[in-house]
């Protein structure tokens, strides 16, 4: 059985529904249609493709800028004492990040590294959030060396490793138990979070023993509860049911005598990658306000997705295009190496031509894929497109959050290059990978003996 998300995303055989380039290009507010072409802000992506090459990520600050603070005003209009802490999964690159720290947010980090990029960008390790069903033994010691604020425990097991490591180190770990509320957040399987099935959190029946236990452990301090259900979810119904829990279940801490400070409540709300109906960021603080608010507990918010995924593209140029017997395929020097989320998900992602003749030229089904050698590589199938020959570029859309972070390097294939614009300028905010970066630190093992020169041709 499909699930709604993939309902909605998959592309399908005929990408009959899909929106048009002027639709997409009327609800991202930070793309234009300009004489030179498709702009992101005021910089021509034909531009960035002449002075950085292809594939490149193309991130616009004023899109984070303006999202991050639409959230913080929709929060702050609710009158509740909500923080966002943004998830550094969606984006972790050290641009985004410090712009997000300098507007005010706090980092929710799911490994070490994240930690520390968080840290690299300002952000103070009591405005961290430690999140993720497992985090090492290292990770813990660090993260409590730092002096983190925030650490999520998923299970009973953490909770006594966590407790034994901070009773040794002689510091005390600030904890909130994260709650599974077994709820069908609705979003595709693989991105789901919050169903008993799944591997995160402690089940809500387990939750008051715990937290009690947690506050009679030495080395501990149980601060509040936390849920995250899922990602790209579109609806409100199951985050009003998992908050709804959450509430109940604060309630129930706060009648047994035991102290709570603070409630996390996830990330998770989605954006329209094709144009559907998501709830506004008020719509979704007014459902937090209705379910919450009455606790006057402080409150915890890890967007990731939703500040960054619509200010990227992937800017990337047609090598070629091949008619093959049943379809014309369109194939790109970007992959899914580059953006995995079509071929992980079947997520579907708009695709705008660069240049404004191909906006008026006739459309015509088309399949857009990489070259990397998989036929899982493909970026949409039989999408209404015009004749996109050798050299033309185009945008992929909404490839701010889980784009970047989730390359790889398959088929040796380079990590592209990223960029950042605001209004006229633009900056290279990670470079082109280079061959020899890419394969720093591969060596030979002793019985191969010395790497011999290549042979002559
Ligand atoms: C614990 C936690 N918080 C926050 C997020 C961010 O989710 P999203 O990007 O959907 O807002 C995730 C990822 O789904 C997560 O696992
Ligand atoms: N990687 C997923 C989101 C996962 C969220 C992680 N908790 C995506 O691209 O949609």
């Amino acid at each position: 059985m499909r699930t709604r998300f993939e309902e909605r995303t998959r592309s399908g055989s005929e990408d009959r529904g899909a929106p048009g380039f002027r639709s997409l290009l009327a609800a991202r507010p930070h793309l234009a249609l300009t004489a030179v072409g498709l702009a992101v802000e005021a910089v021509p992506l034909a531009r960035v493709a002449v002075s950085h090459g292809t594939p490149t990520w193309v991130y616009s600050a004023a899109a984070i800028h303006t999202r991050y603070r639409a959230m913080s005003v929709a929060l702050a209009e609710t009158g509740l004492d909500a923080r966002i802490h943004y998830a550094l999964k969606a984006n972790d690159s050290l641009a985004v990040v410090t712009q997000l720290a300098r507007q005010g947010a706090g980092a929710d980090v799911v490994s070490d590294g994240e930690r520390r990029i968080a840290r690299q960008a300002g952000i103070a390790p009591r405005d961290i959030v430690f999140s993720g069903v497992g985090k090492t033994e290292a990770e813990l010691r660090a993260a409590l060396a730092d002096g983190v604020g925030q650490i999520n425990v998923e299970s009973a097991e953490e909770l006594a490793m966590l407790s034994a490591i901070a009773r040794g180190m002689g510091v005390t770990a600030k904890v909130a138990l994260r709650i599974n509320p077994d709820v069908d957040a609705g979003t595709h399987a693989k991105i789901t979070t919050g169903l008993a099935e799944n591997k995160f959190g402690i089940p809500s029946t387990d939750a008051l023993a715990l937290y009690s236990h947690a506050a009679a452990l030495p080395g501990i301090v149980p601060v509040g509860l936390a849920m995250h259900i899922g990602s790209q979810i579109t609806s409100l119904a199951p985050f009003r049911s998992a908050y709804s829990l959450l509430a109940a279940l604060a309630r129930e801490v706060r009648s047994a005598g035991l102290p709570i400070a603070l409630l996390d409540i996830g990330g998770g709300l989605g954006i329209p990658y094709a144009g559907e109906e998501v709830p506004s960021a008020s719509a979704y603080a007014a459902m937090v306000k209705e379910t919450l608010g009455a606790l006057g507990l402080r409150l915890v918010v890890e967007p990731g997705r939703w500040i960054v995924g619509p200010a990227g593209v992937l800017l990337a140029r047609v090598v070629l295009q091949k008619q093959g017997e049943h379809r014309r395929f369109v194939i790109l020097d970007a992959a899914m190496n580059d953006l995995i989320r079509p071929s992980l998900y079947d997520a579907w992602h708009g695709i705008l031509p660069v240049t404004p003749a191909r906006w008026r030229a006739p459309l015509s089904p088309a399949d857009v894929v990489g070259p990397v050698c998989e036929t899982g590589d493909t970026f949409a199938s039989a999408r209404p497109l015009p004749d996109l020959g050798p050299g033309e570029l185009v945008a992929i859309l909404d490839a701010g959050a889980y784009g970047a972070v989730m390359s790889s390097t398959y088929n040796a294939r380079p990590l592209a290059a990223a960029v950042m614009v605001s209004g006229t300028a633009d900056a290279v905010i990670r470079p082109r990978q280079s061959f020899e970066a890419m394969r720093a630190g591969e060596v030979l093992p002793p019985w191969l003996g010395p790497l011999l020169p290549p042979p002559e041709r």
